[in-house]
């Protein structure tokens, strides 16, 4: 392990950003550049395991107290071409806050981490970009507000991590994603403007011919998601809701993937909205516990939020599947013991047989569980509830409210469980891709037929709308060593990505774009590059902001 321990920073540059944020709040020693080298971008991780360390430190860590100091930061920058990457809470998963140049410096917008104001009244809430989601929770929910944003990652993400990203939450489909939720914002650009896209009449932008009065929500549009390439992001106002008094969550159980959906797209298509909708395939089903039949509903057990399984939970997952295969076959009990001896080695092995393992896991008569939640204030609730369940009922099976309270009470509870895979060797990731109805079936089997034979792949499907949903792939693998662990995982994004782009699916749905992706953008939107092109000219012309991200 060889990691260049001395920041590339100049002596003279560090005095000038110590001029402008003060001296504690600039950060050169390799520690605290080491700590800013990757995000919760996965691949980050192998190589953190892998000790191979460094690879994207920036050269310096700055914390500005207030919006004066950005505008002088990314002053600053202009004047002496320093990349500039706005950094909120680092658990982005697409590399974005990584530095791609030696001299890059991270902006770290904690210190802006004001919920400044949430009227009961308007429902509007101010909040500071460097707020992390679950402070501003509790703070919202103490006055009975709640902005409805429930990410996974609600204890270590920031509000301008999630309209830098256009970040979803669980309950995106009562709520919204974030785009739904902010009315205007205020945003540092690369030319150290402040735009308040709420707008004012001596707004810079009239300038240039463009009346940002006339447009104010457009600019907020180009603004959220640009994930850091167009403006840093230090204050937006945003839309809340009145905590719900009532939650009514629960499970069901459909033969087959195919009906699921279709139960579920019938139930959107109606106008119902659910806050929480999420469909797991067979095996993620199988791990979740799904099939217990109906009436010992109670002791089922649906994973919280899968971000990632945890080892613990895809090796339960394959024991179940070997044990279930071993009676379909039936062998008799002592051959199942012996089954059972072998499993733990099995199972150790298993993750290195992906092919045989999907084709398995594709073969199980397993049924497919259904988690449904509505949440509000009053009885219409009940009501939407109950015509939501008997709807439900033409295609599945009710099993009652225990799947659901337990999904509730543990929906961020999984995703904190992956570091004992990569201290195993193995790596897990996330991919969440999304498409029309007619396409999602077609478009969940093109993407396991193309990663099948590197990784261990199974999906849930969330975030649903009218026409259509996102797919919430999850996959495990491994190398025989660092590099091979490194190429297998490459060659799965590649493969992955590839087949959703030839399918007409979408590259993303909310966990953003950042570095990871930035070379499939262009199937998303085939004339993109050059509308980004333009957008940089205006917004950044020195390509300061976030240099390689979005599009590359
Ligand atoms: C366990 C886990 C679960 C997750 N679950 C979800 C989920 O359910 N839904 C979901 O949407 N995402 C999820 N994510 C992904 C991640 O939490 C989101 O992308 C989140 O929006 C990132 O917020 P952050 O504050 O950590 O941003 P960062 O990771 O710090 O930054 C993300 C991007 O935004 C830019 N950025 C950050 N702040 C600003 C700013 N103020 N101005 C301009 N640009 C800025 C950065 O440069 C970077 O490009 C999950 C991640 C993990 C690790």
């Amino acid at each position: 392990m060889s990691v260049h321990p001395a920041s590339p920073l100049p002596p003279a540059l560090r005095r000038d950003l110590e001029a402008i944020v003060g001296r504690p709040w600039v950060r050169t020693a390799l520690p605290d550049r080491l700590a800013y080298d990757n995000d919760c971008w996965p691949r980050g991780i192998i190589l953190t395991r892998g000790r191979r360390l460094g690879v994207h430190q920036p050269s310096a860590v700055v914390q500005p107290k207030d919006e004066a100091e950005i505008v002088e930061l990314v002053a600053w920058a202009r004047a002496t071409g320093t990349p500039i990457i706005p950094f909120g809470a680092g658990s982005g998963v697409c590399g974005g806050t990584v530095a791609l140049d030696e001299h890059a410096i991270v902006v770290d917008l904690k210190r802006l981490d004001a919920l400044l104001e949430a009227d009961p009244q308007t429902l509007l809430m101010r909040a500071q970009p460097g707020l992390i989601g679950m402070n501003m929770e509790r703070e919202l929910n103490a006055r009975g507000l709640t902005l409805g944003h429930f990410p996974s990652s609600l204890y270590c993400s920031s509000v301008g991590g999630y309209l830098a990203a256009r970040s979803a939450g669980q309950c995106s489909s009562l709520y919204g994603k974030i785009e739904d939720m902010v009315v205007s914002m205020r945003v540092v650009d690369g030319r150290a403007r402040l735009i308040d896209t709420a707008a004012s009449p001596t707004h810079p932008w009239l300038e240039e011919g463009l009346a940002a009065q006339d447009h104010p929500a457009q600019i907020t549009e180009l603004m959220v998601g640009s994930e850091g390439t167009l403006g840093l992001i230090t204050e937006a106002t945003l839309r809340l809701q009145p905590r719900p008094t009532r939650q009514l969550y629960r499970g069901f159980e459909f033969p087959s993937l195919k009906l699921a959906l279709d139960a579920v797209r019938e139930m959107m298509q109606q106008g119902l909205r659910p806050a929480v909708v999420r469909v797991y395939d067979e095996f993620d089903s199988l791990i979740s516990g799904s099939r217990r039949r109906r009436g010992r509903s109670s002791g089922l057990s649906p994973r919280g939020d899968a971000h990632a399984p945890s080892p613990g939970a895809l090796l339960r997952g394959l024991g179940k599947l070997a044990s279930k295969k071993a009676r379909e076959l039936g062998l008799a009990a002592p051959v199942e013991r012996l089954v059972d001896r072998a499993q733990r080695e099995l199972l150790g092995r298993a993750v290195g047989q992906p092919l045989l393992i999907n084709r398995v896991a594709e073969s199980l008569p397993a049924g497919c569980l259904l988690i449904v939640g509505f949440e509000g204030q009053n009885a219409l609730i009940d009501e939407e509830a109950a015509y939501a369940r008997s709807l439900l009922e033409r295609y599945g099976v009710d099993l009652g409210e225990a799947p659901g309270r337990h999904w509730l009470q543990n929906r961020f509870s999984v995703s904190y469980k992956q570091s004992p895979m990569f201290d195993a060797g193995t790596f897990v990731d996330t991919m969440e891709v999304s498409t029309t109805w007619e396409n999602v079936l077609p478009l969940y089997q093109a993407v396991r037929r193309a990663v099948e034979h590197e990784v261990f792949i199974m999906a849930h499907f969330s975030h649903v709308y009218a026409e259509g949903c996102s797919i919430y792939f999850t996959f495990a693998g491994f190398g025989a060593d660092l590099d091979d662990t490194l190429a297998t995982y490459e060659r799965t994004w590649e493969q992955g990505l590839e087949a959703v782009a030839a399918q007409g699916g979408s590259i993303a749905h909310h966990h953003g774009v950042g570095y990871s992706k930035a070379a499939f953008t262009r199937h998303d939107h085939p004339g993109g590059p050059a509308l980004f092109a333009d957008l940089k000219a205006r917004f950044d012309p020195d390509g300061i902001l976030n240099p390689s991200k979005v599009y590359r």
